[in-house]
């Protein structure tokens, strides 16, 4: 390895305070560059500080400018079949778009997730304004995350989800796993990140913008916990092997949703939220 000298202080706290105040990581990059630093030791100094791969910052700030990013292929009613399994696609609405799909997963491959995860539950956490993750009263589920390919089901899903929407599987967050016992619940709320935010650009720094989410059901509550989209009228039922798609751009507010509470019974999802350029290095299979 080779060793790089220490980033000055001053440095790192500009760096943060910058990007914190919504400045963009190439906005960053282009100053410290007019302030003398080379292109390559500014790069590897604000990976550093923000605490990101190389190559992720790379991805991101090599993207071409102002060029959007990809997007998800909506699943065509009424039936996909990916990877030899048939998903039925039982409700389709155009803005957000989105698709309810039933027979996504087995109950077995469900009953294997929720026995991976149960052992690593915490309570679940939002992302806060600077960019780190916090505990929110807003959500009172416990969760967990899965890294990408993690384990031959995670990876097994991961592959069906990257076919199903066609995006390739890095463009893919870690799967979320998420438990809600009765009273418990997601309050509205958009998956989208605010680019009024302060942390937005760090947030984004890494895979750029969120673009769609899948909630997938691994259980069916014995009341509650459906899926409500506010703006459409819509309740998804939370149904075992099921699941809601959405798309949206930033800013879209049609894509409000929330965890409705769980009356009785308990519920179980797993989340994949995609990003519109490659979040982390998949690992290969
Ligand atoms: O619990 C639900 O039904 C919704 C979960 C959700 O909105 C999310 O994970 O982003
Ligand atoms: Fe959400």
């Amino acid at each position: 390895m080779t060793s790089r000298p220490p980033i000055r202080p001053e440095l790192r706290e500009w760096i943060l305070s910058t990007t914190r105040a919504g400045h963009s990581v190439e906005a960053v990059l282009q100053l410290m560059q007019e302030t003398g630093y080379d292109p390559r030791q500014s790069r590897s100094i604000v990976a550093s500080v923000l605490n990101m791969p190389l190559t992720a910052l790379d991805a991101h700030t090599q993207a071409p400018k102002g060029q959007p990013g990809r997007r998800t292929r909506h699943p065509e009613a009424p039936q996909m079949t990916v990877e030899g399994r048939a998903i039925d696609v039982s409700l389709s609405i155009e803005s957000p778009a989105l698709r309810v799909l039933n027979n996504l997963l087995s109950a077995e491959e469900c009953e294997a997730l929720i026995k991976e995860a149960s052992p690593r539950l915490q309570r679940a956490k939002t992302v806060d304004s600077s960019g780190k993750q916090q505990i929110d009263a807003r959500r009172t589920s416990e969760g967990m995350f899965f890294t990408v390919g993690e384990s031959p089901l995670v990876k097994r899903i991961e592959q069906r989800i990257a076919s199903l929407l066609s995006i390739p599987v890095d463009h893919g967050e870690g799967l979320q796993i998420l438990h809600y016992l009765p009273g418990q619940q997601y309050e509205p709320h958009y998956d989208w990140f605010d680019p009024e935010q302060p942390g937005f650009a760090a947030i984004t720094a890494k895979g750029g913008q969120r673009i769609a989410s899948l909630v997938m059901y691994l259980n069916t509550p014995e009341a509650g916990g459906g899926t409500a989209f506010p703006e459409v009228g819509l309740t998804v039922t939370a149904l075992r092997g099921s699941a809601v798609y959405f798309a949206y751009d930033t800013g879209d507010h049609a894509s409000l949703h929330a965890g409705l509470p769980v009356q009785k019974g308990e519920k179980w999802i797993a989340t994949k939220w995609l990003r519109e350029w490659p979040f982390q290095i998949a690992s290969r299979r």
